[in-house]
């Protein structure tokens, strides 16, 4: 196997002390981010440590609940939220990614998707408390990010306003399993998260300290390309710090008229000897705009389109990928249904 190949790439660190105050630094720190890596941590953000911690144990909690169970709310394509166990097939690897995730939002959508009172007690209210605190920070840099574009300064957060129906904002937990030590017999490679770029406007990304495999690959020019490169660059769990990893991703892209980048990212399949196999713990928030908010860059470099629209599009692209993706490998049809079904309910 080839060794992959490593470049050292500065992942920029933005403090949020003192953000009115300082809100044109900040502004100006976020534009240079979005600008050239796409990545960036931040730090000072007002969620504590702890109450990161308590939210991976209640993932914990919910995982460590048996199949049947979480098949009580499984994951529906329509609403985009509910439990999945290997079924997400990436385009870029066209193979399953060995996780579970569990995707809730803030309203509607996930009526029926939450697990009752009795099976999991407090959890959704400790859920739903986190992802307010989490859209809290998401307003802040969307108005850094409105400003940095000449958008009035409440543009993107009026656009992704989580107590309107039409909210279509996802927290996703994700519980990746451990995966067998090389040597591998089988040969098999257990993607954890293949290669992609996040089809929404930012994502929130909160890690575990010790649970590498975090890597970007950035280089993508246009939001429509599916293109990337081969030289990776790690991006480290820093729990000292309580660092939120976030990312543009293609809504954000196209929305700047491709100035902002959406990054290729995955979390690697475990296949070097000082790669993390242990069993992985993630939450990603994706704020998503409301179906109906109206998309367009300040340059209207793409024609003007709906929230829904650019989510049925990205799906379309995605879906349009891997079908080629799974055609040139000549992939059995069994792998194709199972594909076709999954990229589907893939809304992300
Ligand atoms: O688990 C992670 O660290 C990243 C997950 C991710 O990129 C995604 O779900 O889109
Ligand atoms: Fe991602």
């Amino acid at each position: 196997m080839t060794p992959t190949k490593y470049i050292d790439r500065p992942i920029p660190t933005i403090s949020l002390h003192e953000f009115d105050a300082r809100v044109d630094e900040i502004t100006s720190e976020l534009v240079d981010a979005a600008e050239n890596v796409g990545f960036f941590c931040v730090i000072d953000h007002g969620i504590s440590r702890e109450t990161v911690d308590s939210i991976f144990d209640q993932s914990a909690r919910f995982f460590s609940q048996d199949d049947t169970t979480k098949a009580r709310v499984p994951f529906s394509p329509q609403h985009n939220a509910g439990w999945e166990k290997n079924a997400q097939i990436r385009p870029s690897t066209g193979a399953i990614d060995r996780k579970e995730s569990y995707q809730m939002q803030f309203g509607a959508g996930m009526n029926g998707r939450w697990l009752d009172e009795d099976s999991l007690p407090g959890f959704r209210q400790k859920a739903l408390d986190f992802m307010h605190q989490v859209q809290g920070v998401s307003e802040k840099l969307m108005k850094c990010l409105a400003r940095g574009l000449n958008f009035a300064e409440d543009h993107f957060i009026k656009a992704h306003d989580v107590s309107r129906p039409e909210s279509q904002t996802v927290c996703r937990l994700l519980h990746y399993f451990e995966t067998p030590k090389l040597p591998n017999p089988s040969g098999e490679v257990f993607h954890r998260a293949g290669a992609h770029a996040d089809w929404d406007f930012l994502t929130l990304l909160f890690q575990k300290a010790g649970q590498s495999g975090l890597e970007i690959c950035p280089g993508r020019e246009v939001s429509t390309s599916f293109g990337y490169g081969d030289a990776w660059t790690k991006v480290e769990p820093d729990a000292d710090k309580n660092a939120i990893v976030c990312n543009v991703g293609d809504l954000l892209m196209s929305w700047s008229d491709d100035r902002f980048k959406s990054t290729f990212h995955r979390v690697k399949a475990p296949s070097e000897p000082e790669d993390f196999y242990g069993e992985r713990y993630s939450i990603a928030f994706f704020n998503q705009p409301c179906t109906d908010a109206e998309i367009q860059g300040p340059l209207k470099k793409y024609p003007l389109v709906t929230g829904g629209e650019f989510t049925r599009n990205a799906m379309n692209r995605n879906y349009k990928a891997l079908q080629e993706k799974l055609k040139k490998e000549e992939k059995s049809p069994s792998v194709v249904t199972q594909a076709r079904i999954s990229v589907e309910r893939e809304a992300i």
